[in-house]
């Protein structure tokens, strides 16, 4: 920065810098007497790490960035307040968009200022209250924002179901309250059959059609409290908090029946279909979700080797096909 002069010998009128508005002009002018007038080329940063200073932008335009945020100062407005206020130099970072003159005040002046102007510090306090507004609001945005991210990374983007990740999440809380409360929590395994030579026989991208019709059957069967989950590849999971394996086992009887229902590819002739084979498990005593899910595993394996299309029921006798409907 190259010094122009110091103020007194400016001609910029007290009156045009906001933090100066109503303030006694004739004190002022005595205490900006001797603060210095500099001049600073397109780019330069202005900044000064080592000293809390106000920075007044007298012609050109600063910018001023800040905890990720980025502002414009124009002629009138200033920056570092807060720095004065803290007795600490001022960590953003100034940069001179254009050639500027800006009215370099040190703390000491400035607190003077503020000391014999009452305009002076109700100017600052308007100013910080200001800024304390514009920072919650960037604040409120921040967050929408992560909360929205947040939820991206838990949903399974072909399927809209949650994803494993907040699966891996929810699940230990889910078994941990099972076990606090006393209360039964059961969990549904399902694979859609032979799903490879679905792919084989109608493409991937009508594979992946089918995955959004199990989606569908699943979101539109169970209850609020009730959460589905994609585990995997072709490989889905129903979580039923408060509810035991009889219900559980009703359910995915339910859900069985509905899969074979679902229209797959509407337009396709003729009409394709999917099945899938179910284990139920319910939460033992001292079990822990690593468990109970390695439990729906081999209730759903064993309803696939018998035969698919069918539910196995982790503790009963056999796994239970599932008979179309009369309708
Ligand atoms: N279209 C599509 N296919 C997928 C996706 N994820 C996994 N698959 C396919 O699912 C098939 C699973 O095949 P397998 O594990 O052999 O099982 P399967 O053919 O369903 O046979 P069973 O489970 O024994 O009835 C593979 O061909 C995978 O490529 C997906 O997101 N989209």
């Amino acid at each position: 920065m190259k010094l122009l002069s110091n103020f007194a010998a400016s001609s910029y009128p007290i009156a045009d810098l906001h933090l100066l508005r109503d303030a006694d002009t004739r004190a002022a002018a005595a205490l900006l007497a001797e603060c210095p007038v500099m001049q600073a080329e397109a780019g330069e940063n202005v900044s000064d790490p080592t000293r809390p200073r106000l920075t007044v932008v007298l012609r050109g335009t600063l910018s001023v960035q800040a905890e990720g945020v980025t502002t414009r100062l124009l002629p009138g407005e200033s920056v570092g307040e807060q720095s004065v206020l803290d007795d600490d130099a001022d960590p953003a970072i100034l940069t001179a968009l254009e050639r500027s003159e800006l009215l370099l005040i040190d703390a000491d002046v400035a607190w003077r200022l503020i000391e014999e102007s009452d305009g002076v510090a109700r100017n600052l306090l308007r100013l910080l209250s200001f800024r304390i507004r514009a920072a919650n609001v960037q604040l409120r945005k921040r967050q929408k924002l992560g909360e929205f991210y947040r939820q991206l990374s838990m949903n399974d983007g072909l399927t809209g179901l949650h994803n494993r990740a907040w699966l891996n999440d929810m699940l230990p809380r889910l078994v941990g309250t099972a076990h606090k409360t006393g209360k039964p929590l059961s969990v549904i395994m399902l694979d859609i059959d032979h799903f490879k030579r679905f792919n084989d026989r109608h493409g991937h991208p009508q594979g992946d059609q089918a995955l959004r019709a199990a989606a569908q059957v699943l979101a539109s069967a169970l209850r609020p409290s009730d959460c589905a989950v994609r585990y995997g590849g072709e490989e889905l999971m129903v979580i039923l908090p408060e509810t035991s394996g009889t219900v559980a086992a009703a359910v995915a009887g339910r859900l069985c029946e509905r899969m074979r229902q679902a229209s797959v590819l509407p337009d396709a002739h003729p009409l394709p279909h999917i099945t899938a084979s179910f284990g139920v498990a319910s939460l033992a005593p001292a079990q822990d979700e690593q468990q109970l899910v390695a439990t729906a595993d081999a209730a759903l394996y064993r309803a696939k080797a018998a035969g698919r299309d069918r539910v196995d029921v982790d503790g009963s006798a056999s796994s239970t096909p599932v008979l179309p409907s009369a309708a």
